[in-house]
């Protein structure tokens, strides 16, 4: 009897699993779009209220529209006394993305909605984590240097107030609108890794909290949403702009991958990165610092390196780490910054899955021992 090996997807490599009308990524063209719109000119032209909005209600608000959505985000900010407790009991020694998972899992169970998961349920507990998760992220980043919490203000936009609990002050314009404009850019990317996982779970009827919790995992992870993180350890590790090729020679013949580069879609560059450089290079300009002036020097020996050793190209990750550290961020509290834009893509994508389920279910080919007998006891 002769079996056909069944063609193997590894990583679901090229596989379309399924259609979206929330963006689309096209690598031929290094584009990308939020429900139609490019995102260069989403970047140029609209607030991360406006972009959020955009994702999960299909259209740009207007005027009225987005002054009601901004009262509702402004009015969510305050964190619970018992979220702030439980949080601020988590060891000091564990990652900022464990308090942030840790912080969605437990204002879901705290939360007393019914889950009858429609559009609008959704829509209402979306909305609450994207106006909570700043104050999680901000009071973590506090506790770590010994400072209290300091309570969210409702006449600051989502962004101007993410740096006020951070750090109890409002950098200049320049220095928001480069923060803003990553929050754009890393909003949504179609059927990636932790949006997919995300997707997964509400395929099985589970609730949106879970899927949240769940694509948190995966975005922490140094191949995803963890990378931008690691291209600030790696940059450290380096130091010296000379040593770039030579660390990039080692690094390549040793096997390593180098964080911050590599796409599973884009092979020609990411669509991204130039809006998100741009803006980056502003910060450097601003800083007028040698050792800033230093590190942007290694920043770009590396990257040419690397694209002239491997054709291999910068994704987001690797000016947003850059851009996060010049911004006054720790290090492990980049990732965290990501899932407070990207939990606007995860939510878009929990309410379609509902729209049209089936349960993700692939098929594997098995590989293990034949069938044999359990030995007797
Ligand atoms: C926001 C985001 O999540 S963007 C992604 C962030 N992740 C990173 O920056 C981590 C570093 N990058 C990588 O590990 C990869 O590029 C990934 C995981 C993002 C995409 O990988 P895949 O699509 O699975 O491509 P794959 O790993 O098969 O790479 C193809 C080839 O390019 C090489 N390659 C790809 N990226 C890198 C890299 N960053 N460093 C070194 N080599 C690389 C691979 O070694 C492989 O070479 P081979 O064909 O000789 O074996
Ligand atoms: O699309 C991907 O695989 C990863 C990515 O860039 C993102 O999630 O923003």
């Amino acid at each position: 009897m002769t079996s056909t090996v069944p063609e193997i997807h590894r990583g679901l490599a090229g596989v379309v699993a399924d259609t979206t009308a929330i963006s689309t990524v096209i690598a031929e063209t290094n584009s990308l779009t939020y429900r139609g719109y490019p995102v260069q000119d989403l970047a140029a032209r609209c607030s991360f209220e406006e972009v959020a909005y955009l994702l999960w209600y299909g259209e740009l608000p207007d005027p009225g529209e987005l002054r009601e959505f901004r009262a509702q985000e402004r009015a969510l900010r305050p964190l619970d006394r018992t979220t702030a407790e439980v949080l601020a009991r988590l060891p000091a020694t564990c990652h900022p993305m464990d308090v942030l998972r840790t912080a969605v899992s437990f204002i879901g169970a705290e939360d007393p909605r019914e889950d009858d998961g429609t559009p609008a349920a959704n829509l209402a507990k979306s909305l609450t984590l994207l106006a909570r998760l700043p104050g999680v992220v901000a009071a973590d980043h506090r506790r770590r240097h010994g400072l209290a919490p300091i309570q969210p203000d409702p006449d600051l936009s989502y962004a101007e107030n993410f740096f006020h609990m951070c750090f109890g002050a409002v950098p200049d314009a320049e220095v928001v609108r480069c923060f803003e404009i990553s929050l754009i850019l890393y909003a949504e990317h179609s059927f990636n890794a932790s949006t997919f996982t995300a997707r997964v779970v509400t395929s099985t009827l589970s609730d949106l909290y879970s899927a949240v919790t769940a694509a948190i995992g995966a975005l922490k992870g140094p191949l995803h949403g963890g990378a931008n993180e690691a291209v600030m350890h790696m940059l450290t590790e380096i130091g010296d702009p000379q040593r770039a090729g030579q660390w990039l020679d080692e690094a390549l013949a040793a096997q390593r991958k180098i964080m911050g580069f590599g796409h599973r879609v884009y092979k020609a560059g990411d669509s991204r990165v130039p809006i998100m450089q741009e803006a980056t290079e502003r910060l450097i300009a601003r800083a007028g610092d040698p050792d800033v002036t230093r590190l942007a020097a290694l920043h770009a020996a590396l990257r040419h390196a690397m694209i002239s050793r491997k054709g291999i190209h910068p994704n987001l990750d690797y000016p947003a780490g850059l851009a996060y550290h010049l911004m006054g961020f720790d290090i492990p509290a980049f990732t965290p910054l990501f899932v407070m834009s990207r939990i606007t893509g995860w939510s878009a994508h929990i309410t379609e899955q509902l729209a049209h389920n089936a349960l993700i279910r692939p098929l594997a080919s098995y590989d293990g021992p034949g069938q044999r007998p359990v030995p007797p006891t």
